[in-house]
């Protein structure tokens, strides 16, 4: 019987209020009348998860009753942050409960400062995974997340000495309001072993005899849409030891090795892999990769023959979204369990395999691509490896059919790579069994067709199409920025927007407005205030506000080319240092930060990082330059860092040397909350200057296909001297620590160095910095420019990404619960 109601949960405040009482109780068991921060925010969370848990279940139960096709969102990472703000936000109770708060005593904004990030991911892929979720949820598209529980999330990056220093991040350390544990949804899940045969009505079948089993247990995470009452679900596993496992151990009356065993079960999804670079080949990774695959297939085929039987029909119900090859393992493990468990014939599972798989890559560089050691495969999970060999040979020899004895052809498309360590090319094996692969831009896709996977577009031209990432206005506008979120609401005379993005738009007729311009600095004064507190709170420097705020912001990696930026400030502040005092007073006030982790074990990029606290302890502390500039390197830089770091910013930099960066999504962040852009013109970026005009943003450096040429020509490139000059001064010791700094200053200078090519950028970037100061100082043209920004962010809403997923490659339909 499904009911007609709005739910039976009332959510005016005076309800809500009771409901925050009756959890501070029940739930958090503190007395009602005294109760602290975040006893207050457990008892809210608790309050809103309630309401949660109940659309989840009025959409879980109309998407079964009319079961239409679904997509399967398959990540190994997702970097959700906090969950508070954006579920009242989306739940569309935010008033009231900012009023049932205040009759308590307490502030929205404070509590949700006690909730702790759900940092389950590293960087680009991760948060578009989130926003991914936030907008399929919006659309009403029947869809569900499946990921891993890590117990510690990314580390927290804490800065000695100007250090970087990883602590684990033990995020559940105070139990998760957000996730609600299903112990009655959980499977086995099979490792090493062997691979038997058994007749079957006379016919042959493998059969996988495994050597250890865990158990997957399901914590589900509701996932709200925005003005809709479709919540959909990201479940996430985490694995338990199987009862199985202490029987053994226990008949041979050895305990201490049943509790060891136990523990070492969990190890499975204790931690996420913090390296957002480079494949190890780790056993403990594989384990990971086909922890998450073996129970999240056995909960999608459950939930399949829960109302079919004949699996023909599986890919008209099932869209399987491969978020890069980290899930690719499942390919094998469909054919298996279709083969081995299903008894389907190779080619009718095949055949299933291929309508129902589709594979976004993120990665630009083949050398970046992830390859498994067939001994490893092959001792963790036999029987996989042997299908895989099987889908090559037949890919082989279809192969040869078509191009003959090419062999380097051959081998360059075989998914097993031969050589002194054989190894399995997941993203050729990923490529051969979709029916659709994209890349992540524009560009991005043209490299892949062009390049990376130039045979492959060859021989399936078809297949390849690209959908350009996106970010969620919910989170990252209306979230982060509610000041802009209202303006914007009144000069657009309604907040249809959130819903329906390409309305920012009309913002684009108001730009030059002197009313919305004013309006609009002062917004934009507030965030900078309140990013200024944050600074000094973090790092003790005072900076002023009306100073630009120059901000550079992701993952530390050579080819994003912080270390270019450094250069630059260290140049602009040499130029402050040498210049008469009369011509300091023409100087642009400048305030830059520069945030982002390192992986743990890339040296260079942990170099970098201090390289940005030795400039700033000599700039910050320089009496010459006072508040002309400063340098701060943001610690600990996360999802809720960023949402008070990006409404704060006056210019952002995505300076990746091109063809390095396949998309970019914090440019889009920026671009929605006006911060202008300081660019190359690489991934999303070309698509970004396309919609708002390259006069609306500060573009330089080589242009991708200018890279390979002036790769070659490195040897005579005639270094500007302002290059050499800032590298001398690090290579000297001007800011200390020159020999630490010589590996990196080796990394950019002499031959066979600048592979990312910052001496031949150098000029052109301090070109566009100078043009970004002399527009700065015009705050009418550069109000203009921000809110033409925001006008045109509506193209990179992940509203837009997802529905181009689900018209073009999943063939799903909006399905939204009454
Ligand atoms: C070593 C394991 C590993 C390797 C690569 C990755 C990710 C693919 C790296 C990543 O996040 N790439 C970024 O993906 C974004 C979303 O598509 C893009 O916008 C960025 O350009 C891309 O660098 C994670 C883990």
């Amino acid at each position: 019987v499904f009911k007609l109601m709005d739910g039976y949960l009332k959510n005016d405040s005076v309800s809500l209020q009771k409901a925050i009482l009756d959890h501070v109780e029940f739930t958090v068991a503190r007395s009602r009348f005294s109760f602290d921060d975040f006893e207050a925010y457990q008892a809210l969370s608790h309050s809103v998860r309630d309401r949660l848990i109940e659309r989840w279940h009025d959409t879980h139960q109309y998407v079964k009753r009319k079961d239409p096709k679904r997509v399967y969102f398959l990540s190994l990472e997702f970097l959700m942050g906090r969950s508070l703000s954006n579920s009242i936000i989306n739940l569309g109770i935010k008033d009231q409960c900012v009023e049932a708060l205040s009759q308590l005593g307490f502030e929205l904004e404070v509590l949700a400062e006690q909730e702790g990030d759900a940092a389950l991911g590293n960087g680009g892929l991760a948060r578009l995974s989130a926003c991914i979720m936030d907008s399929l949820a919006t659309l009403d598209f029947p869809a569900w997340g499946y990921g891993l529980r890590y117990q510690y999330g990314l580390f927290r990056q804490v800065i000695l000495d100007g250090f970087q220093h990883e602590q684990p991040d033990y995020w559940l350390n105070f139990g998760n309001p957000w996730e609600i544990e299903r112990v009655h949804i959980s499977y086995p899940v099979k490792f090493y072993g062997t691979v038997e045969e058994e007749i079957v009505d006379g016919k042959k079948f493998k059969i996988w005899v495994p050597g250890e089993t865990v158990e997957a247990v399901a914590y589900d995470n509701p996932i709200p849409g925005y003005g809709t009452r479709n919540t959909i679900n990201l479940r996430l596993w985490a694995a338990k030891p199987s009862d199985q496992y202490d029987m053994e151990s226990f008949n041979t009356g050895d305990y201490i090795n049943a509790v060891i065993n136990r523990q070492k079960a969990e190890t499975i999804s204790s931690v996420l892999y913090p390296d957002d670079r480079s494949y190890q080949g780790k056993e403990l990774r594989l384990k990971q990769q086909y922890f998450f695959v073996s129970a999240s297939l056995q909960d999608i085929v459950r939930r399949f023959k829960d109302l079919h039987t004949n699996f023909q029909e599986f890919p008209d119900k099932v869209a399987l979204q491969l978020n890069d090859t980290h899930p690719s393992l499942m390919i094998a493990e469909l054919m298996r369990v279709l083969v081995d468990e299903e008894h389907l014939d190779w080619n009718e599972a095949w055949g299933i395999v291929g309508k129902a798989f589709s594979f976004t890559t993120h990665i630009v560089v083949l050398e970046g691509l992830e390859k498994i050691p067939v001994d490893l495969l092959g001792s963790l999970l036999p029987r996989h490896l042997q299908i895989i060999y099987d889908i090559n040979f037949l890919f082989v020899e279809d192969l040869k059919k078509r191009f003959g004895s090419d062999y380097d052809r051959l081998s360059r498309m075989s998914i097993v790579e031969e050589g002194p360590v054989k190894n399995v090319r997941m993203a050729n094996l990923s490529i051969v069994s979709s029916h659709t692969v994209n890349g992540v831009s524009q560009v991005h896709s043209q490299i892949l067709k062009t390049k990376v996977f130039k045979d492959f577009y060859e021989l399936w031209p078809e297949k390849f199409q690209h959908k350009t990432n996106g970010v969620t206005q919910r989170r990252w506008i209306v979230g982060s920025n509610p000041g802009l979120c209202g303006l914007i609401t009144k000069w657009l005379g309604t907040e249809a927007w959130i819903r329906n993005v390409d309305l920012l738009l009309g913002l684009r007729q108001h730009a030059a407005n002197p009313e919305l311009q004013e309006e609009w600095r002062m917004i934009r004064r507030v965030n900078k205030k309140r990013l200024a507190d944050y600074i000094e709170a973090m790092s003790g420097v005072k900076v002023c506000i009306d100073a630009m705020f120059d901000v550079q912001v992701k993952r530390i990696h050579e080819y994003k080319r912080q270390l270019l930026n450094v250069l630059s400030i260290i140049h602009r502040y040499d130029c402050i240092k040498n210049m008469k005092k009369g011509d300091r007073r023409k100087v642009v006030s400048r305030v830059c930060l520069i945030g982002g982790k390192a992986a743990p074990g890339y040296e260079i990029a942990k170099k970098i990082i201090k390289l940005v606290h030795v400039v700033a302890e000599k700039i910050n502390n320089d009496p010459d330059i006072g508040d002309l500039l400063k340098l701060v390197f943001i610690p600990d830089y996360n999802v809720s860092v960023a949402e008070l770091v990006v409404p704060g910013s006056d210019l952002s930099q995505h300076i990746s040397t091109a063809g390095h960066e396949a998309s970019g999504t914090s440019s889009m962040k920026f671009l929605m909350n006006g911060c202008l852009l300081l660019a190359t013109a690489d991934g999303s970026t070309l698509e970004i200057i396309e919609e708002i005009g390259e006069d609306n943003l500060f573009v330089f450096g080589a242009k991708l296909h200018e890279v390979p040429s002036l790769r070659d020509k490195a040897r005579d490139f005639e270094v500007p001297r302002q290059f050499a000059r800032v590298v001398r001064m690090v290579r000297e010791g001007y800011f200390g620590f020159g020999d630490y700094f010589e590996s990196l200053c080796d990394s950019i200078e002499g031959n066979g160095g600048d592979f990312y090519l910052l001496g031949n950028d150098f000029m052109s970037y301090l070109e566009a910095q100078a043009a970004a100061d002399k527009t700065f100082v015009d705050q009418e043209r550069w109000t203009q420019m921000s809110i033409l920004s925001a006008a045109g962010s509506g193209r990179f809403s992940t509203d837009r990404t997802v529905g181009e997923y689900a018209e073009k490659t999943w063939g799903i339909t909006p399905c939204k619960c009454p």
